[in-house]
């Protein structure tokens, strides 16, 4: 599903005047309905206050107030501005015929809110800028310590739509009920926090419209990944799924490979290698039945000719998970230079690059997957910097290096080369675990290894993953949710979307 920008909005409500013929008010008034069909979810609510700002925001609250009052709920309007303008001024002399009770003094909402059952706010939508200040600021602190159910219709107040997101009074939703499409900064971790559950609505913008409509970031949906998923046939056989290695492991890490392995097996992949230090070999050999271990040796240059061989055997390679920093250097930079497939680079093996400084090693079929500590330590930024504006940071970086990067988070973003991002947010806190990440390593290797890009290897991997988690805290619960007990729910993740 395509995400937008804040700007993106009023392109799209221009299009729908200018090609479709669809005024603005029309599509306020569908705002207004969708939100209220969203309201009667809770049989239990019939107080409501609706806090309008002066923009559009405001005006499909009015319209939400309008729609309630006419269900015969009780409904009162707290308004920040008297001179509203266009379509949310129509809808506010609407509201002024009817018997809906109006305020406008600030004293007066704290009693206001007392009485009530459910907060809406339409104070700011995607027209919010800069930093909240004045009585706006006091009425967000008086909705988040209301300890009142609140529903935000489009965007949280204060939070904008895309962009850096600053440290400021944003007001904290149960549900928001975002309009058309979703908001780019509704989807990343901290504005999850903020918008609660988030539901996305149709308000009557024709599809021709969306489809053609360009954007540069997409919600990693269910009918994306779908597309994406490797085929396989009765006619087929171990070769018919490709072969990858994984280059990792190090003392007192061997962990790290055999869960990348089990992954990378449960994902499909025809063949399997491990390629790890000679003290590694027996313990990963009697734990990962399917996979063949090769031994690497110490001294490299009597090594390259065996390497070279064991190089040849695959199309897709995963270097990094606890293979360690520890007089590694020369052996990733040859294995970078000199193996021409896919290659994911994780773990340690971010850590060899950030070490090394040298990005001109990074190719257009790698795929780079750093948490944000590791992505602070490879582009200079701080983890907190990095975080603020997670899509920007990682459509730039992704573009800069030409390769595809996974910034792994409660959200994951997903940079390609061309500049898309693609975020995730299947998964749940029990992938919060050391270990999560070598499993996504090797799901994404089993998916390269069968034929995917490493831009659709990246995207269908990181959606399986968070569903896999998924699908076992659904029966478990997410507190002792482990890695190993991610590749074997992998099984019952391809289910679902196959
Ligand atoms: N196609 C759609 O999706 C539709 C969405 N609709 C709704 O419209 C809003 C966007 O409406 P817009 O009028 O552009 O903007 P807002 O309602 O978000 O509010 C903007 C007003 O707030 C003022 N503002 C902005 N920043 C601040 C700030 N930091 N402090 C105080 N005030 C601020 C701003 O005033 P300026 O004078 O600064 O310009 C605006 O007046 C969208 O989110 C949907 O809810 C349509 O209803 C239908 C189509
Ligand atoms: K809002």
């Amino acid at each position: 599903m395509k995400a937008l920008k804040g700007s993106d909005v009023k392109k799209i409500d221009l299009l729908c005047q200018e090609k479709y013929k669809i005024p603005t008010l029309l599509l306020m008034e569908h705002s207004g309905l969708k939100v209220v069909e969203e309201i009667q979810h809770y049989p239990g609510h019939t107080k409501f206050t609706v806090i309008v700002g002066k923009g559009n925001n405001g005006g499909d609250g009015l319209v939400v107030a309008r729609l309630l009052h006419l269900k015969g709920f009780s409904v009162k309007v707290f308004l920040t501005e008297e001179n509203l303008q266009g379509d949310a001024k129509i809808n506010l002399e609407i509201v002024k015929s009817l018997p809906i009770p109006l305020f406008r003094d600030l004293p007066s909402l704290d009693r206001i809110l007392e009485e009530t059952d459910v907060i809406i706010d339409g104070l700011f939508g995607v027209g919010f800028k800069g930093t909240i200040g004045g009585i706006a600021k006091e009425i967000v602190q008086k909705i988040n310590s209301s300890g009142k159910y609140v529903l935000c219709i489009d965007i949280p107040s204060g939070l904008a739509g895309d962009g850096p997101m600053e440290n400021r009074e944003i007001v904290k939703g149960d549900k928001t009920v975002t309009l058309g499409l979703p908001k780019e900064n509704l989807l990343l971790s901290k504005g999850r926090v903020y918008a609660g559950e988030l539901v996305v609505k149709d308000i009557g913008i024709p599809p021709e419209l969306i489809n053609q409509y360009k954007t540069d970031t997409y919600w990693l949906t269910e009918d994306i990944v779908k597309k994406l998923l490797p085929k396989r046939s009765q006619d087929s056989h171990k070769g018919s799924y490709g072969t990858g290695i994984i280059v990792g492991g190090s003392k007192g890490m061997s962990g790290a490979v055999i869960l990348a392995a089990h992954a990378a097996l449960r994902a499909g992949i025809g063949l399997l290698y491990t390629l790890v230090d000679r003290e590694l070999v027996n313990t990963i050999e009697t734990s990962s039945y399917e996979s063949i271990t090769l031994e690497m040796e110490e001294d490299l240059e009597k090594f390259k000719p065996i390497l070279v061989n064991y190089l040849a055997k695959a199309q897709s390679l995963l270097i990094g998970p606890g293979f360690s920093t520890n007089n590694r250097e020369e052996l990733f930079i040859y294995i970078l230079n000199n193996f021409p497939g896919k290659i994911i680079i994780d773990g340690d093996g971010l850590n060899l690059l950030a070490k090394i400084q040298d990005y001109s090693l990074i190719r257009e079929n790698h795929i780079l997957t750093p948490h944000p500590k590791e992505m602070s330590r490879i582009i200079g930024l701080t983890v907190e910097e990095i975080l603020k504006d997670s899509i920007n940071i990682v459509r730039e970086y992704s573009k800069k290096y030409r390769c595809t990067i996974v910034l792994k988070g409660s959200t994951t973003c997903i940079g390609t080369k061309n500049g898309e991002v693609f975020l995730n947010t299947t998964g749940n806190n029990g992938l919060a675990t050391g270990g999560s990440g070598d499993v996504l390593g090797g799901i994404i290797l089993g998916l390269l290894a069968q034929g995917l890009s490493v831009e659709e290897g990246a995207q269908l991997g990181v959606y399986l993953h968070g569903l896999a988690a998924d699908i076992i805290a659904e029966e478990k619960g997410y507190f002792s949710l482990l890695p190993r007990d991610l590749p074997e729910a992998l099984a019952l993740a391809f289910k679902k979307l196959y």
